[in-house]
């Protein structure tokens, strides 16, 4: 079957295609980490900006593997969004992403981030590429230097991850990258002065491409398009508007302070997905819309916010929480994406403490007990307990601490030590009691 390619762009029918000529945009982003979610977000935004201002093409470098390039590069760089669900609107060829290399490719992606034309670094590379050995962090740190040298100006680096204050711990981790580098101070004063890392809060559920998804993409096209993605209609983007060099006229929210966004969805949203994810895996849902048909579940989803996240936060004026919960819980529930209990469980070791435990403290501090909280929580233990292989970066210690347990304490302890604390002892009762229960109705 014919490739997806700019020569084919118009041929195709009843598919929205980029308002501008691909080949005739210069590259203004350079993003590290080409997954799902980067081009059915900050790349869908950027497209949309192109024909009014083509300065702000993508140069996009993998992280891990070269696959996702090996996918686009025959097409162009071009990629189909396929929204599913309420609300869906045609198939979406982006073109905004203009160049496609792997991690090292051309020696990786330094003398891209040292060209002056561009202005924005923006990462998706998971929580696992936010630790401190991570290689992204090497390689934009190498990036900046390349770019103080070469006296290319200042730029921003945007992380498009779903971590609190994610430009402040980028910040923190390109400084002590550069703490440990030889003419490190040196790097670290022109970083100072010259590179902003503005806060952002992304939203779009976009589960991994299946090759259902690919055979659809066809369908709708007519041509074959190795990098489709797919999507949900709904998309939000709350940016600190805090940029050392200029930015794309994004549709987004500009804000001086992301804080009460960022707590809101992480403690709202993320966390009730990992609720559902842990819950509904071990009732033995494949995806999150089939745990939200269990009305139990979709009552403790409902519940754990109301009861014990919505306490914790302080929300941006005029915030309508209701309609934020209602329409968390209507996506979750949209049978159209599929998106797996599997993929949203992945990395639990990393995603508890951001999603879960500053509630747990929260209101443990004020006298409460988070009942539904630690139901997640003992829901991740017995799911790290009974699930093999399991998808985390520490999966081998995790396999070791549950190695054997016989007892709810056997289960809980271990995995407490490898969790940052939650220091109140009606947190560990809270926690045996979920998994007696949990591990007694398998
Ligand atoms: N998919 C969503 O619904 C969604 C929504 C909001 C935010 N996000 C954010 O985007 C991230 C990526 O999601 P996705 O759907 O694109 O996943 P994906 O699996 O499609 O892509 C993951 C990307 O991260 C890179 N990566 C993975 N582990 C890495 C590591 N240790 N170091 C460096 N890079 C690494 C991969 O190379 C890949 O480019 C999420 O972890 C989250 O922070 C995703
Ligand atoms: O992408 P992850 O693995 O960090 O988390 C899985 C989901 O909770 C997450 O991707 C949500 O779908 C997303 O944050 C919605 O905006």
């Amino acid at each position: 079957m014919t490739r997806l390619s700019r020569a084919v762009l118009p041929t195709l029918r009843g598919v929205r295609i980029p308002a501008y000529d691909p080949a005739g945009i210069t590259v203004g982003i350079v993003h590290l980490g080409v997954g799902a979610f980067h081009r059915a977000h900050q790349a869908v935004y950027t497209d949309a900006v192109l024909a009014a201002d083509p300065t702000w093409g993508i140069s996009g470098y993998t992280q891990r593997s070269a696959a996702v390039r090996d996918r686009l590069a025959p097409q162009d760089g071009l990629y189909t969004v396929l929204e599913r669900g309420a609300g869906a609107g045609p198939p979406h060829v982006v073109g905004a992403l203009r160049e496609i290399r792997g991690p090292e490719e051309d020696g990786g992606p330094a003398a891209r981030i040292a060209d002056p034309r561009v202005r924005l670094v923006t990462l998706t590379v998971t929580e696992k590429g936010y630790r401190p050995d991570a290689p992204t962090v090497g390689r934009l740190v190498a990036g900046l230097d390349a770019r103080r040298r070469a006296d290319a100006g200042p730029v921003s680096v945007l992380s498009c991850d779903n971590l609190p204050a994610n430009g402040a711990t980028l910040r923190g981790l390109v400084a002590d990258r550069c703490a440990a580098l030889p003419d490190g101070e040196r790097l670290l004063d022109w970083i100072t002065t010259s590179v902003a890392f503005p806060s952002c809060v992304v939203d779009r559920i976009v589960p991994a491409t299946t090759p259902a998804d690919l055979a659809a993409a066809a369908s709708a096209l007519g041509v074959a398009d190795e990098g489709a993605v797919v999507a949900e209609p709904f998309t939000q983007w709350v940016i600190e508007d805090a940029f050392a060099a200029g930015r794309p006229d994004w549709a987004a929210t500009f804000t001086a302070d992301v804080a009460p966004y960022e707590a809101a969805k992480l403690r709202l949203l993320n966390a009730t997905h990992s609720l559902l994810a842990y819950t509904g895996a071990l009732a033995g849902h494949d995806t999150i819309a089939a745990a939200m048909t269990d009305p139990a579940l979709a009552e403790t989803a409902y519940r754990f916010m109301t009861e014990d996240a919505v306490p914790t936060l302080t929300l941006p004026p005029g915030f309508d929480l209701g309609g934020y919960q209602d329409t968390i819980l209507r996506r979750f529930a949209d049978p159209a994406l599929g998106h797996r209990t599997a993929q949203v469980a992945a990395d639990g070791s990393l995603k508890l403490p951001i999603r879960l435990l500053g509630t747990a403290r929260d209101r443990l501090a004020a006298g409460a007990t988070p009942q539904w909280t630690a139901l997640a929580v003992a829901a991740w233990m017995v799911y790290v307990a009974t699930r093999q292989p399991l998808d985390d970066p520490i999966a081998g210690t995790l396999a070791a601490a549950t190695a054997g347990y016989s007892t709810p304490a056997s289960l809980v302890d271990p995995l407490l030590e490898l969790l940052p604390p939650v220091p109140y002892p009606a947190w560990r009762d809270m926690l045996l009691a979920h998994t007696a229960r949990l591990l007694h109705d398998r």
